[in-house]
């Protein structure tokens, strides 16, 4: 069996990994079997559609949901059983609600305060009585100033989460979650409420803060831009179970079945059955199945593969051609704009690399090497 279904990318015990984990609620089943590894300093992605249950496999790592059958390891030891707080895992939400009342310094700095001062020790001037109180308060303080220091807050320190941006906001929301060195850092979402160019510029800002910190990352997201840019590793979820797990130009160059191929890519790949259309564009489709992205194909005179043209959007650098095969097969075409469109109905047609195609056992939807 290749690697590609066991999700491991590195050497040694790793950070943080599940085993053979399955959830079940009720009588249904919502992860599967799911092996995945993170070590220490990786940046891996669970990219999957709404429902694939990347969120409740993010949660049994964080020990928030107890997986039906299976183990959660950390560094080699089984925390199935270990709550939350025993696992020293920083979490991030989609809605990383900040506390309103509190100042960015009060915010980033409420878990340790949590986790190394009594609930007596925390009352407004508390400090001021004993030294071993003090010396937590200055260590709190010390520790609460380098890690705003790294997100670009030091100048926000005294403000009020009203009082900034929404990126300023997701900082101190990443600082809150890191401020407590933990070995892993699991990101929900993290990227979702925010608007294009803001999103571009935090995914940097989320891969500067891997490379500087050198923890485990883990992001959960729907949006494969953000994984694809983002991650060394991408783990594609598909219903409850972990499709393909390998670096990002390798799921989308190398997909490791039809559902993955399916799912990877800004435009759904073209995946024609097993006759003569595709053949047109390979031999192998006399039996398999034949995969073509739809910025793989060309418009070509010569071209064995023709279609319809059924209806055509101009995206600005991009224009969307869709096309009906005389087979009654539907084909997408994205070409570059530039080329002359021909009115609606009429025939056209088109070729493809042999290196730009993709194949496919028609019965398992498993991945076979053109080559062979
Ligand atoms: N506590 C629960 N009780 C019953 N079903 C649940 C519970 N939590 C999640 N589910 C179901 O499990 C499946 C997976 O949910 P999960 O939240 O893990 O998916 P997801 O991939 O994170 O989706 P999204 O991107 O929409 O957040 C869904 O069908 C969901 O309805």
């Amino acid at each position: 069996m290749p690697d590609i279904l066991h999700a491991s990318g590195g050497t040694g015990i790793p950070a943080l990994s599940l085993r053979n984990v399955s959830k079940s609620y009720g009588e249904t089943e919502v992860v599967s079997g799911l092996s995945l590894d993170l070590h220490a300093g990786e940046f891996v992605a669970l990219l999957g559609a709404s429902g694939s249950g990347k969120s409740t496999t993010l949660r049994m790592l964080a020990g928030l949901e107890r997986p039906s059958s299976g183990k959660v390891m950390m560094a080699g030891q089984d925390v199935t059983d270990s709550r939350p707080a025993a696992r020293n895992i920083a979490l991030m939400f989609q809605s990383y609600a900040l506390y309103p009342h509190l100042s960015v310094k009060q915010n980033i700095a409420t878990p340790l305060r949590q986790a190394q001062l009594s609930a007596l020790a925390r009352l407004p001037g508390a400090g001021l009585l004993s030294a071993c109180t003090r010396r937590r308060n200055a260590d709190i303080d010390r520790r609460t100033r380098d890690i705003a220091r790294m997100l670009r807050l030091d100048g926000l320190l005294d403000r009020k989460p009203g009082q900034l941006s929404g990126g300023q906001q997701q900082r101190v929301a990443l600082a809150r979650a890191l401020v407590r060195d933990p070995s892993a850092f699991l990101l929900d979402e993290p990227l979702s409420n925010l608007d294009t160019a803001l999103r571009h510029s935090t995914r940097e800002e989320i891969r500067e803060l891997h490379r500087r910190t050198g923890h485990a990352f883990l992001l959960v997201t729907h949006d494969q831009a953000d994984a694809l840019s983002m991650a060394d590793r991408v783990a594609v979820m598909i219903a409850g179970r972990i499709a393909q797990c390998a670096p990002a130009g390798d799921i989308y160059h190398r997909p490791a079945n039809r559902d993955v191929a399916r799912f990877i890519g800004a435009h759904r790949m073209n995946i024609l059955s097993p006759g003569p259309e595709a053949i047109a564009l390979h031999p192998r489709g006399a039996k398999d199945e034949i995969g073509v992205r739809p910025e793989a194909l060309r418009i070509d005179p010569e071209g064995g593969l023709s279609a319809r043209l059924t209806s055509a959007a101009f995206h600005g650098e991009e224009t969307l051609l869709h096309l009906r095969t005389e087979g009654d097969a539907e084909l997408l075409v994205v070409t570059d704009g530039t080329a002359p469109l021909v009115p609606q109905g009429e025939t056209m047609r088109f070729s493809a690399e042999a290196t730009r195609l993709h194949c496919f056992d028609p019965t398992t939807g498993d991945r076979l090497e053109m080559a062979s």
